[in-house]
């Protein structure tokens, strides 16, 4: 047993059948909608670097608190009903077996899959947190123009070092960029370290400089490959091609450039270093054995008699 109280196949009594049910479920959602990859992937790091890998990211507010997903930092995250369809799923199996957390994760791993990473073995036995952590979204969560030195630090704290961070932000070679957090990089004046070929694509996205927070203006992450999970992000940033403020600085950082640069090169490289990050993210901090629940719904924490 590892000394986060994880193990390999950690449902193999209790629920056998947990891992295919969700590997399933996460095809077929793959199927109707995409983009649910994305948010499974992105769920993850929203969930696990929030203190703890518990599902905490997954809940709803109440009168009391407000959700994390709520938060600004959760900007632009997507496909959180779907996730409930994977929970059902498993709950008409096993009721009352299988956490939020480990789904949350499981359904990472296969959403990588589904975008064409590789299939990363993770452990299981997480259990539910209970809280919101919406106030300590902004502490464990980077901005997106924050400094590469904060970032290496956030990581750092949960045991990832410098090339596992480099290729975690890899994620960013799916999905898309809403353009409220890029509107900084073109107006009033275009970002001279801007790629000036890429200009002109996201002023045409982001014709307003003051985007409706609402509104779906968007640009995509990676033009290239925008459905796969490749190393196609690092040779867009090498290229000052990358959206956010952070996609530019790893590529420029003395610190995090040469691992940019091995991973343009090498796809088995940045996998190899992808899935080690992606294990130790997922390990963050677990909750196990009798601490937290087995939540019914994702969305909600159980109902405890003693507080109604
Ligand atoms: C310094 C760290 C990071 C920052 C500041 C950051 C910030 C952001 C921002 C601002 C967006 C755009 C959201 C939107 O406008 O809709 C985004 C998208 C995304 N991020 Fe990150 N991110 C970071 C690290 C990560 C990591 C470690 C992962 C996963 C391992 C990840 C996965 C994703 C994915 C998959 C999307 C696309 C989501 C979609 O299309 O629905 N990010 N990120
Ligand atoms: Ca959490
Ligand atoms: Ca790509």
């Amino acid at each position: 047993e590892a000394p986060s109280g994880l193990v390999m196949d950690f449902y193999k009594e209790s629920c056998p059948q947990a891992e295919e049910i969700i590997r399933e479920q996460v095809k077929l959602l793959y199927k109707r909608h995409k983009n649910t990859a994305f948010s499974w992937l992105r769920n993850l790091f929203h969930d696990c670097a929030v203190e703890s890998c518990d599902a905490s990211l997954l809940l709803d507010s109440t009168r009391k608190t407000i959700s994390e997903k709520e938060t600004d930092r959760s900007f632009g995250m997507r496909n959180f009903r779907y996730l409930e369809d994977i929970k059902d799923a498993v709950e008409r199996e096993c009721p009352g077996v299988v956490s939020c957390s480990d789904i949350l994760v499981l359904s990472a791993r296969d959403g990588i899959v589904s975008v064409g990473g590789p299939h990363i073995p993770l452990k299981t036995g997480r259990r539910d947190g209970r809280k919101s952590r919406a106030d300590l979204v902004e502490k464990f969560l980077p901005d997106h123009n924050e400094s590469i030195s904060s970032v290496l630090e956030k990581f750092s704290a949960m045991g990832i070092d410098t090339p596992g961070l480099v290729a975690l932000l890899g994620a960013h070679s799916v999905g898309r960029t809403h353009c409220v957090k890029l509107v900084h990089r073109l107006y009033p004046e275009v970002d001279p370290a801007l790629n000036p070929d890429h200009v002109p694509h996201m002023l045409k996205k982001c014709y307003d400089p003051l985007p409706d927070p609402k509104s779906v203006q968007y640009v995509r992450n990676d033009r290239g490959t925008p459905m796969k999970l490749d190393n196609n992000y690092y040779v867009n940033i090498l290229e000052n091609k990358g959206l956010l403020m952070v996609d530019h600085e790893l590529a420029h950082d003395p610190r995090t450039r040469p691992y940019v640069k091995k991973m343009a090169k090498s796809q088995d490289y940045f996998f190899q270093h992808f899935s080690r990050a992606i294990a130790l993210l997922s390990e963050n901090n677990p909750l196990t054995g009798e601490q937290g629940e087995i939540r019914r719904h994702c969305n909600l924490a159980n109902k405890r008699f003693s507080e109604d």
